[in-house]
């Protein structure tokens, strides 16, 4: 089954980091067909595109109450109206790429796709790809929180500005990076030269979606040594040393893989007390889950408190079926999310406990 939804990119960065350069590289590659783009502030620059459409986000900014809401209003609009202007045949265009000011939290854009029930059936998200740049990036991190979140939730990191610093400065601020977001693909490139085809098809939420791109999406970072350790109390009571830099340490993020399909009620169970307890902290939890009884994986994927239909992998072969989930939180340490993921291995193993004293009991 061919996922037939409009892919969107979200584009996101920090002020100045190269957004807008490599936005002119994604439209001067033409591998990915033709690019209609929003951006979310006046006065864009340099943008010889005739299909650029604004988001008013000055008028959103100044609206009192729910700043998350007004963006999603302001979205669903203008991409329904490029839509409209399609299925009329007065323009053309493949896909979509949203490119975010720079203090924009991609959370509200991400929670539009998912939660705008037009929207969701027609578009769906191709990658949340964050330009960081590698001459400020490390002083923009230390300064600016949305920057650190930015990094966090990306599906692919484009460093910019190598040429800049030494190789040294590079790979350490990379070795940052992966910190903040483990296993998260970095491509380097200056002024967005030579990667433009790489940027596509980055999320495995589709249902064609090819298993291994799946795979690599849902990678976290290595799960514990030891999946019990939180349980048996003998996890550290103090988060994880992350960096130096205060920011830096109120990510968290840890990974779990099951070997065993997770019964329905314990998946729902698990994600409703974690979005119940830590909801306006998780910035991304996102997975493959093989459920009981079901031959293909789903793939599922959130922000706070707002979730994805999970996705049916048509396209799934294989022996593996193992799910793996991947939960990344603000003001939350790698331990108290292990310890999270690690409450569903214990529920499934407490409910296969009480199956087999259930057939004890009817033998
Ligand atoms: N040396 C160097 N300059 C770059 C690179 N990428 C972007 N720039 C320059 O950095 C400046 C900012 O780039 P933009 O693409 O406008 O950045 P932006 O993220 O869109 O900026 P805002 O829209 O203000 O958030 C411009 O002068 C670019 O030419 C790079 O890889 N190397």
């Amino acid at each position: 089954m061919t996922d037939a939804r409009l892919p969107a990119t979200l584009l996101t960065g920090f002020l100045g980091a190269g957004k807008t350069t490599l936005l002119n590289a994604m439209l001067a590659d033409s591998s990915a067909g033709r690019i209609a783009i929003i951006v979310n502030e006046f006065g864009e620059a340099g943008l010889d595109h005739d299909l650029i459409e604004a988001v008013r986000e000055d008028v959103v900014l100044m609206q009192s109450g729910c700043l998350c809401c007004s963006i999603r209003g302001d979205l669903s609009r203008t991409i329904a109206g490029l839509l409209e202007r399609k299925s009329k045949g007065e323009i053309a265009f493949d896909r979509l790429v949203i490119e975010t000011t720079g203090l924009a939290d991609p959370g509200p854009i991400l929670q539009t796709l998912v939660i705008d029930t037009v929207l969701s059936r027609t578009v769906r998200m191709d990658g949340l790809i964050t330009v960081t740049d590698a001459a400020n990036g490390p002083a923009t991190l230390d300064a600016q929180f949305e920057a650190v979140s930015q990094v966090a939730m990306a599906d692919l990191i484009v460093l910019s500005k190598t040429d800049l610093v030494s190789p040294d400065e590079v790979e350490g601020f990379k070795a940052r990076l992966h910190h903040l977001n483990p296993g998260v693909p970095i491509l380097k490139a200056v002024r967005g030269e030579g990667i433009a085809a790489r940027l596509w098809g980055l999320a495995g939420n589709r249902t064609d979606v090819a298993p291994a791109r799946a795979m690599a999406w849902a990678k976290g970072p290595a799960p514990s040594v030891d999946p019990l350790m939180n349980l048996s109390g003998l996890s550290p009571a103090t988060p994880t040393p992350l960096r130096s830099a205060h920011h830096d340490a109120r990510i968290g993020s840890a990974s779990i893989v099951l070997d065993d399909p997770i019964p329905d009620e314990v998946f729902d169970i698990w994600l409703d007390t974690l979005i119940t307890l830590r909801g306006p902290d998780i910035l991304r939890v996102k997975g493959i889950v093989f459920l009981t009884d079901m031959e293909k994986p789903f793939v599922f994927h959130g922000v706070q408190h707002i979730f994805e239909r999970p996705v049916p992998l048509s396209n799934w072969s294989g022996d593996d079926r193992r799910s793996r989930i991947v939960v990344i939180a603000r003001d939350m340490s790698r331990p108290e999310i292990q310890a999270s993921l690690d409450m569903l291995r214990a529920r499934m193993s407490s409910g296969r406990v009480r199956q087999s004293e259930q057939k004890d009991a009817s033998a």
